[in-house]
């Protein structure tokens, strides 16, 4: 029997209705094929790739892009979102600065420059530092395989993001889809969203000749934490290790990765479907479609929340995959028990 086969058959031996845990069974499946054998123990890390982008002087965002470096900071502090989610499970954590505009670097420094050029006037970057940015991605997964991890989750902090990863996913997207710039973290800023539109699609008319790659698209128009995700998952599926994405940044450099390299989507795992509406068609262009995201739960703040969510579910499942009655001896444990009652039941008929 192949491996395969014996994961189907384990799952399906669960003293349960066969499928009945539904989405969970299927992530614990895909995990068990990635792995290519059967762990009963969770060793997780969660990657937070930290960058500013050059875009938001093009007035697409209306937070001060200072707080790329403050929330990287209360990150590494513990005190930001997903770093209590981290805390609450005991889930390591790393943020890699990739970029963030700062004099000193947060967390881990592969810092490759203070943000990204404005891409509505030039490039958001050189081929030079997409090559290290995507090297810093994968540097950091061969780092956690080599500590022994075994399931990673990844997270981005970077205002502007939301405009670089739409800019992105509608230069990689089929021509003429609709609805893949959203609100980011302004939400209900019309002007702002109008305006975010028109930056994305005059900036990829600009670029038009010089795209025609995934990594053509995310040096144009990406970000340095965009392009580290992207070398991050390649690497993943080199180093057959599965991975939780997390919102909609995620989702496109997981679209991108995929684009290039088909074999990581064997690797990724959904945890969520942000608010933003290009998440949807990102996940599509990676074979997902939204029932087979767990998680639909109206966030939309990034960071990797949904993703660390994402790892309880998954520690969860394995440990009652581990620890939980089979189907079969539930069943001749009923047989039996039926048989007593049936012979108690004859019993009685005699004695009256
Ligand atoms: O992951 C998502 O789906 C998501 C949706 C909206 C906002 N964000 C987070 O908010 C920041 C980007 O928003 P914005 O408006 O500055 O482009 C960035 O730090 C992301 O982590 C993240
Ligand atoms: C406060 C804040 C925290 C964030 N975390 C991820 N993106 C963010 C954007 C803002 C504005």
């Amino acid at each position: 029997m192949d491996f395969a086969a014996q994961v189907d058959e384990r799952l399906h031996n669960l003293a349960k209705p066969p499928g009945s845990l539904g989405l969970l069974e299927q992530q614990v499946r895909q995990v068990f094929l990635a792995w290519g054998s059967f762990q009963e123990e969770l060793r997780p890390r969660h990657i937070i790739f930290a960058a500013d982008n050059g875009v938001v002087r093009s007035g697409v965002v209306a937070q001060l892009s200072d707080i790329t470096y403050m929330q990287s900071v209360h990150m590494t502090e513990g005190t930001s979102a997903v770093t209590c989610f981290c805390r609450c499970h005991g889930i390591p954590y790393e943020v890699v600065d990739v970029g963030i505009d700062s004099e000193d670097a947060v967390g881990v420094d592969r810092k490759i420059a203070r943000g990204t050029a404005d891409f509505s006037v030039q490039p958001a970057m050189t081929t030079e530092q997409f090559t290290r940015a995507a090297a810093v991605g994968r540097e950091r997964v061969e780092a956690a395989k080599a500590r022994g991890c075994n399931i990673l989750s990844f997270g981005e902090m970077g205002i502007g993001n939301t405009t670089t990863s739409a800019a992105v996913l509608t230069a990689i997207a089929p021509a003429g889809s609709a609805f893949l710039v959203g609100h980011g973290s302004s939400k209900g800023n019309y002007r702002l969203w109008f305006h975010k539109e028109q930056v994305v699609k005059e900036a990829l008319q600009k670029y038009e000749g010089e795209i025609q790659t995934p990594e053509d698209a995310l040096r144009c128009v990406g970000g340095f934490d965009l392009v580290a995700l992207y070398g991050a998952m390649l690497a993943c599926a080199d180093v057959h290790l599965p991975f939780y994405i997390d919102g909609f940044i995620t989702a496109v450099a997981l679209a991108c990765a995929v684009k290039t390299h088909p074999a990581v989507r064997q690797y990724a795992l959904p945890s969520h479907i942000s608010r933003e509406p290009g998440m949807s068609a990102a996940l599509r262009l990676c074979g997902i479609d939204e029932y087979d995201v767990p998680i639909h739960a109206d966030m939309a703040l990034g960071e990797g929340t949904g993703a660390v969510l994402g790892v309880v579910m998954l520690k969860t499942m394995l440990y009652a995959v581990g620890h939980m009655a089979t189907l079969d001896g539930i069943n001749g444990e009923a047989e039996e028990r039926h048989r007593r009652r049936m012979e108690k039941g004859a019993e009685h008929q005699d004695d009256r």
